[in-house]
């Protein structure tokens, strides 16, 4: 017997109801896309106006109710689309609102979801459960939008709290940066602006992220362990790079580490939530499954252990995750920034000052041991690393004593010994603080071990500088510390030259000058006459002590200061009627 389509859909609706008690979401959708083409065949044919309206209450609810399940299935764009459909039929449909919001904040676009719920709010009665709910989604997106605008995260609570609620709710956020050419031949992240140490450069959420706890180390099914869950991880990535062209198309801007010389640069925009969509349908959509293992063995990163162990993971905790802009972050043994795991984000923030232009780099691995070493765990990694502090390394002219003072403390014994060598190598050397930083870091588990106990702290006395100072000539140490004047001023014999020669040419020059001037009949603005000249010398000798015991900046702030100063004092010298004080010639 053929049943009335009235019949047909009551059928339906109530398979429907079973399926969603067995969250069995795959047979819910293609029972709601059939029902859906029955209702759009029915329109399509139908004359009936009466019919007709219901009928298009009908595909509109059931429009909503795929979106719902395609978004607990994580098919955002498909979500979006039905409700985009349902929306098209009945703008006011508060479900539907209310279910494109959600997926818009999944998809980090906050600005949208706010007009969205906007609309569903104005659809409903206020003080209901409903409306309760909906203003504090409102709530949320309001807090995620300026949060995704300034970058600004307020973790304080749930640090202090002991990591023990639920992580923060945070906004997907590109500050300053741009991806550019790298020296190391590859692509990196820079700074488009200088930045302050602590800033936030981006905060991300993973693509996919796969945690465990391995069995302890030593047991033989360690391994295998691992390897269940990288299959595991790989399946997720592919599963979501099938689903969403976007996705593939940015896994697809990542290095497969076997690139031409001349890399692709992507706009660190596209990886913006914002970008449109237009801009992402210009590559091929096909699935590329030894493309894609080549570029997650490139880009993945292993959760922080620093992170794992604040939030109280335990000590074998494994965590595995691709983060894409993050994944054009180099590595340095002397990095500029930290990146931080909170829940399935990362936060990557300058961990000293940055200038405009300079690469951000985080450690891929510990930095605080040997060249030796971090040369080994850089291989693992698949590259030879170029950075500053390796190269410095490399190339300086005492590598053998350093050799010889790891081999020492790798042996254990006199530990302080190795550090009292260290240091007096550094007088001898003559090494700016910068790289002091840089040889220090390299023993830093010799440091360690003396500035923890009492009794080798008392042997060394005052042949080792304080704990504190060494980490603040350390790799945490700001860039401003690091800064030409700042190293020189550290150093008393560079301070001994300096006053001895750089100086004395420095006030001979203005000497000479303050003769000189009267005979070369300077204009009067610039005050060629000799008290002023005088005064010019007073300013000139300030701004010189601001260069040396302050920084850069602040002296050139004193020099520009000097020089109107100058220029000012000889306006005000011939307006209250000075004439020569005191001429030379
Ligand atoms: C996550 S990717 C970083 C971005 C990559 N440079 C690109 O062009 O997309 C990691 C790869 O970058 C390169 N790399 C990162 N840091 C490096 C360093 N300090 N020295 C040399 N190569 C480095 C290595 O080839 C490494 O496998």
């Amino acid at each position: 017997m053929k049943l009335s389509l009235d019949e047909q859909l009551q059928q339906l609706r109530s398979k429907a109801t079973e399926l969603v008690l067995r969250e069995d979401w795959q047979e819910y959708i293609n029972l709601y896309s059939h029902l859906i083409s029955l209702c759009r065949h029915h329109l399509l044919s139908g004359s009936d106006d009466v019919a007709s309206g219901s009928l298009q209450r009908t595909l509109c609810l059931a429009h909503s109710n795929r979106a719902e399940a395609l978004f607990r299935t994580r098919d955002l764009s498909g979500a979006l689309h039905d409700c985009d459909s349902a929306l098209d039929l009945d703008p006011a449909h508060v479900k539907s609102l209310l279910c494109k919001t959600r997926v818009l904040l999944d998809l980090h676009r906050y600005s949208p979801a706010s007009d969205c719920l906007k609309l569903a709010l104005a659809g409903q009665t206020t003080g209901t459960a409903a409306a309760e709910a909906a203003r504090e989604l409102l709530e949320r997106c309001r807090k995620l939008e300026a949060q995704s605008r300034s970058g600004k995260l307020d973790i304080s609570d749930w640090v202090l709290n002991g990591f023990s609620e639920k992580c923060p709710d945070l906004a997907e956020y590109v500050g300053p940066v741009e991806i550019r050419r790298s020296d190391n031949g590859g692509r990196g992240l820079f700074a488009t602006k200088s930045l302050e140490a602590g800033t936030p450069l981006v905060v991300t959420r993973a693509v996919a992220i796969e945690r465990g706890i391995l069995p302890e180390s030593g047991d033989v099914h360690g391994e295998s362990a691992r390897m269940v869950m990288w299959k595991d991880f790989v399946d997720m990535i592919l599963k979501i790079a099938d689903k969403c062209s976007r996705t593939l198309y940015l896994i697809y801007q990542l290095s497969t580490g076997t690139e031409q010389s001349e890399p692709q640069i992507p706009d660190a925009g596209l990886f913006k939530p914002d970008a449109a969509d237009e801009l992402f349908d210009r590559e091929s959509k096909e699935l590329d499954i030894d493309r894609i293992l080549k570029i997650l063995d490139v880009n993945c990163l292993t959760e922080e252990e620093f992170s794992s162990k604040i939030q109280g993971k335990q000590n074998n905790y494994y965590g595995v995750g691709l983060w894409l802009l993050p994944s054009f972050v180099n590595h340095s043994c002397a990095p500029n920034a930290r990146r931080l795991h909170i829940g399935d984000r990362v936060v990557i923030h300058a961990s000293r000052d940055v200038k405009a232009g300079e690469e951000i780099t985080y450690a891929y691995f510990d930095v605080l041991s040997p060249l030796d070493n971090r040369r080994k765990m850089a291989k693992r990694w698949g590259f030879e690393c170029g950075c500053e502090r390796c190269k410095f390394e490399v190339a300086s002219c005492f590598s053998q004593e350093m050799r010889d003072l790891e081999m020492a403390m790798k042996g254990g014994a006199n530990i302080e010994g190795v550090v009292v060598r260290l240091e007096e190598g550094l007088r001898k050397w003559m090494v700016k603080r910068k790289e002091k930083g840089f040889l220090r870091a390299s023993l830093w588990q010799a440091y360690s071990s003396v500035y923890e106990s009492e009794r080798l702290m008392r042997r060394c006395g005052r042949r080792i500088p304080a704990a504190a100072a060494v980490a603040e000539s350390g790799l945490l140490d700001s860039e401003k510390h690091f800064a030409f004047y700042g190293a020189y001023h550290s150093n008393p014999t560079n301070v001994f030259i300096h006053a001895l020669f750089v100086w004395p040419i420095f006030y001979t020059s203005l000497i000479l000058f303050h003769f000189t001037t009267p005979l070369l009949n300077l204009p009067s603005w610039l005050g060629g006459d000799v008290l002023v000249l005088n005064l010019g010398f007073v300013f000139a000798a300030i701004f010189g002590l601001f260069y040396v015991f302050m920084d850069r900046k602040a002296g050139s702030l004193a020099a520009v200061l000097c020089i109107l100063c100058w220029i000012g004092s000889a306006h005000l010298a011939r307006r209250l009627g000075f004439s020569l004080a005191w001429k030379v010639c």
